[in-house]
């Protein structure tokens, strides 16, 4: 992707975001994702705005995950990523970057729920022993505000032993939303995390991405239209690894600049 100094001028009108206002939380530059010989994503670097919801939507097989993945570097091992992943002013795609530590400050929500086959509480305490925490009032602390803004501490609080397996669905989501805040990241990646839940929990997961962006900066893949214009607050087009066009939720669905966008977001493809 150009920078803003070589962009053309209609490469500079359908990326409305402007940098210069707004406190960038994370930013991609050059960003270049290969399965072998193949280029997943080829063209479109983004900024994303700190305690803000950013969409990635698009058609089947756009690019969107493999955007999402490579930003806490979840491709390091079926893919080659190149460019830079600019977070705190450090790239965070070298090879010198620890990834343990980089991923404690940006999170990863997958499309399955995936709690791990212990209790609820364990869910939660287990990464939190494991980076040396061993207190159990401090544990139990953590543990009650993580599931408190996962909205779910009044429906569990006098279960915490129970098997996480015994949860619902959109409980199970929403206990692993727990544990990636758990350990106060500041951003959190999302990668359809409603789409295998019915209705209702989706409400509620996207209820929780509402109140979370208070405190945390979310990139979210969906495939659901309504949810990203619902909760978003900057959408960006994804197609055949390119991002198209990116800009406020509202200009993206009301207001597209790209046919294609339109195309998209009016069910004409995808
Ligand atoms: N592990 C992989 N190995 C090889 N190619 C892959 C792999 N994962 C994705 N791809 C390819 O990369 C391209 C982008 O896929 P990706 O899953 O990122 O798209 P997507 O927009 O997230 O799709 P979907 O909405 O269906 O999840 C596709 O052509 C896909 O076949």
């Amino acid at each position: 992707m150009a920078d803003n100094k070589t962009m053309t001028t209609d490469q500079r009108n359908i990326m409305t975001f402007d940098p210069q206002a707004h406190e960038i939380a994370l930013s991609t530059e050059d960003l270049h994702v290969f399965y072998g010989n193949s280029e997943a994503i080829s063209e479109g670097d983004l900024q994303f705005e700190r305690y803000k919801i950013t969409a990635l939507i698009g058609p089947s097989g756009s690019g969107k995950s493999t955007y999402l993945r490579s930003l806490n570097r979840m491709n390091d091992r079926i893919a080659t990523v190149k460019g830079k992943i600019m977070y705190r002013g450090l790239d965070i795609n070298s090879n010198d970057i620890d990834v343990y530590e980089m991923r404690r400050h940006i999170g990863m929500v997958f499309q399955r729920p995936n709690p791990f086959a212990k209790s609820i509480y364990e869910n939660i305490a287990f990464a939190l022993r494991q980076r040396g925490m061993n207190k159990k009032a401090d544990l139990d602390e953590i543990v009650e505000r993580s599931l408190r803004q996962a909205a779910m501490w009044d429906q569990v609080k006098d279960d915490l032993n129970k098997s996480a397996l015994a949860l619902s669905g959109g409980q199970q989501q929403r206990l692993c939303i727990a544990r990636a805040i758990a350990i106060k990241p500041d951003i959190l990646l999302l990668d359809e995390p409603a789409s295998a839940l019915d209705p209702v929990s989706t409400s509620q997961i996207e209820d929780t991405l509402l109140e979370l962006k208070q405190n945390y900066t979310i990139i979210i893949v969906t495939h659901n239209m309504q949810q990203a214009s619902r909760i978003s607050d900057y959408t960006a087009f994804f197609n055949l690894g390119k991002a198209l066009e990116y800009a406020e939720t509202g200009d993206i669905f009301t207001n597209p600049k790209v046919d294609l966008t339109n195309d998209y977001i009016s069910g004409n493809f995808g």
